[in-house]
């Protein structure tokens, strides 16, 4: 079994227990009494690098990164930094996280909020609207291709903007298929727990003009950013460095002033 589907099948548990205590009719009123969810597309394109900065506490790869007493205090040095999306771990098994995290952190930005989690039915969904998300991942090699055509269908009607993640060409193929428009590139293989920062490269121009392309994991600082923008990346996804280094905001706030750099040539389209 790969670490993907033991990640799946401890999300799956956790999920029948959040079933058993809050039904879909509850979730749904909440929901409706959120605050109407800001467009992800919008935050994502534009001129520059966008970053997307990730509130984590630990990954299946590294173990434990940071405590963060404070997810909402360093959401809100990642928005003063000038990131264009907060991606929040709700994942609690391997990446520590919370939909309380998430809630926490949409009350103090008001910047679009990412639930970053392992989705497998609309439930899910309902909940991240129901908790003030903007955008939702979804992960096409967690999903058959009916769930993802169905998700991204939901999400949509819901007002959540789906961040469709692939990993290779053929899953581009299959998130395009779906109906994606905005696709991350993940560089880190969720069946093996490898970074390889060349699958961008590699698979970012399998990706049609017009869709919003991200390149998630693995950026260290400026140097990795200007890269991945070279490359043709409108954003980059960014967590362990950031929760692990000493100063957020000024991290995030060099990040995006790279990204801002005339001299960089975007593949926008
Ligand atoms: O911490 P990094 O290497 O900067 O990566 C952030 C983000 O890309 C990574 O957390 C991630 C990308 N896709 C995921 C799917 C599930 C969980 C986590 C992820």
């Amino acid at each position: 079994m790969s670490v993907l589907d033991e990640i799946i099948d401890g999300v799956r548990a956790d999920l029948a227990e959040r079933q058993a205590r809050v039904s879909l009719d509850e979730l749904k009123e909440r929901a409706a009494k959120a605050r109407p969810a800001k467009d992800g597309v919008t935050a994502l394109r534009g001129d520059g690098v966008k970053v997307i900065c990730e509130v984590k506490r630990s990954s299946p790869s590294k173990g434990a990164l940071a405590a963060i007493a404070d997810p909402a205090g360093l959401a809100a040095d990642y928005e003063a930094g000038g990131a264009a999306v907060i991606s929040v771990l709700t994942e609690q098994r391997r990446f520590g996280g919370s939909l309380a995290d998430l809630e926490a952190v949409r009350a103090r930005v008001d910047i679009p909020v990412l639930r970053k989690d392992f989705i497998v039915t609309s439930y899910q969904l309902w909940e991240a609207r129901a908790y003030g998300a903007d955008l939702a991942l979804l992960i096409v090699a967690a999903l058959d291709q009916p769930a993802l055509e169905s998700l991204i269908e939901r999400a949509e009607s819901i007002g959540l903007t789906p961040l469709v993640e692939v990993h290779d060409e053929e899953e581009v193929e299959r998130a395009v298929d779906a109906g994606a428009k905005v696709i991350g590139v993940n560089a880190r293989n969720l069946k093996t727990l490898e970074v390889d920062r060349g699958t961008f490269e590699r698979v970012a121009p399998e990706i049609p003009a017009g869709i919003v392309k991200v390149a998630e994991s693995g950026v260290r600082g400026p140097h990795d950013l200007i890269a991945y923008a070279n490359e043709g990346a409108d954003a980059v996804l960014v967590g362990e460095s950031l929760v692990t280094g000493r100063d957020p905001k000024t991290a995030v706030s060099d990040l995006v002033a790279a990204g801002e750099h005339p001299a960089l040539r975007h593949g926008r389209g």
